[in-house]
C-alpha cells in the first residue's frame, strides 16, 4: 500500500477506502483519520486496533452488533457487504445444505439470545464444520469472556481486509 497516497487523502477518501475495515462501522476509520500520518499499514492497523481497545464495554458490544449473522438473514436476502460476502463465501457458508444452515441458524440464535450480540468469528481463517464447532463451544461461555472473543475475531477480520484493499 501507498502509504504517502494514504497520507495525503482527505477524510472523505480515507473513509470510502478504509470504512469497512471493521464491519459497517466507518466511524472507526473517521476517528482515526486523526491519528495521521501512518508509516506502514501495520501502523495504520494498530491506530485502529486502540481506537476500539479504548472503548467501553458498550462501544465493543456495538462493534459486534454491526456484524451480519453468518448465513443468516443478510445472505438469504443479498444484502451482505461485499466484504462479508467473499468472506462467508471462502467459508463455505453460500453452500450449505438445509440441515446445516438450520443448525448454524438455530446455535445463531441462541448465542444472541445469551449474550445480546452476534456470533462474530473470522470466516476466511475456518470452515464451515469448524465454524459450527466454535460456535457450539463458546456459546457455553461466559459473557466477558465472549466480548473478548468476538473483538479479538473483529481484529482478525481487519487485518484481512486491510491486506485485501488494492486501488
Ligand atoms: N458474524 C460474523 O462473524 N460475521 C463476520 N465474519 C466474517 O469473517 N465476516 C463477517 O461478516
Amino acid at each position: 500500500m501507498n502509504m504517502k497516497a494514504v497520507n495525503s487523502m482527505n477524510y472523505e477518501e480515507f473513509i470510502d477506502l478504509f470504512g469497512n475495515a471493521v464491519e459497517k462501522c466507518p466511524l472507526i476509520a473517521a476517528a482515526i483519520w486523526s491519528k495521521r500520518p501512518f508509516t506502514t499499514v501495520v501502523d495504520l492497523e494498530t491506530s485502529i486496533f486502540e481506537f476500539i481497545d479504548s472503548l467501553p464495554q458498550t462501544g465493543k458490544e456495538g462493534i459486534l452488533r454491526c456484524h451480519p449473522d453468518l448465513a443468516g438473514r443478510e445472505l438469504q436476502s443479498g444484502t451482505l457487504t461485499a466484504d462479508s460476502q467473499q468472506e462467508q463465501g471462502q467459508a463455505g457458508l453460500t453452500s450449505l445444505s438445509q440441515e446445516e444452515q438450520e443448525k448454524l441458524q438455530h446455535q445463531n440464535s441462541r448465542y444472541k439470545l445469551k449474550f445480546g450480540f452476534p456470533f462474530v468469528i473470522c470466516a476466511r481463517l475456518n470452515n464451515k464444520s469448524k465454524i459450527l464447532q466454535e460456535l457450539t463451544a463458546r456459546i457455553q461461555n461466559q459473557p466477558q469472556q465472549e466480548l473478548h472473543n468476538g473483538i479479538e475475531e473483529v481484529k482478525k477480520i481487519c487485518h484481512l481486509r486491510l491486506q485485501n484493499i488494492h486501488w
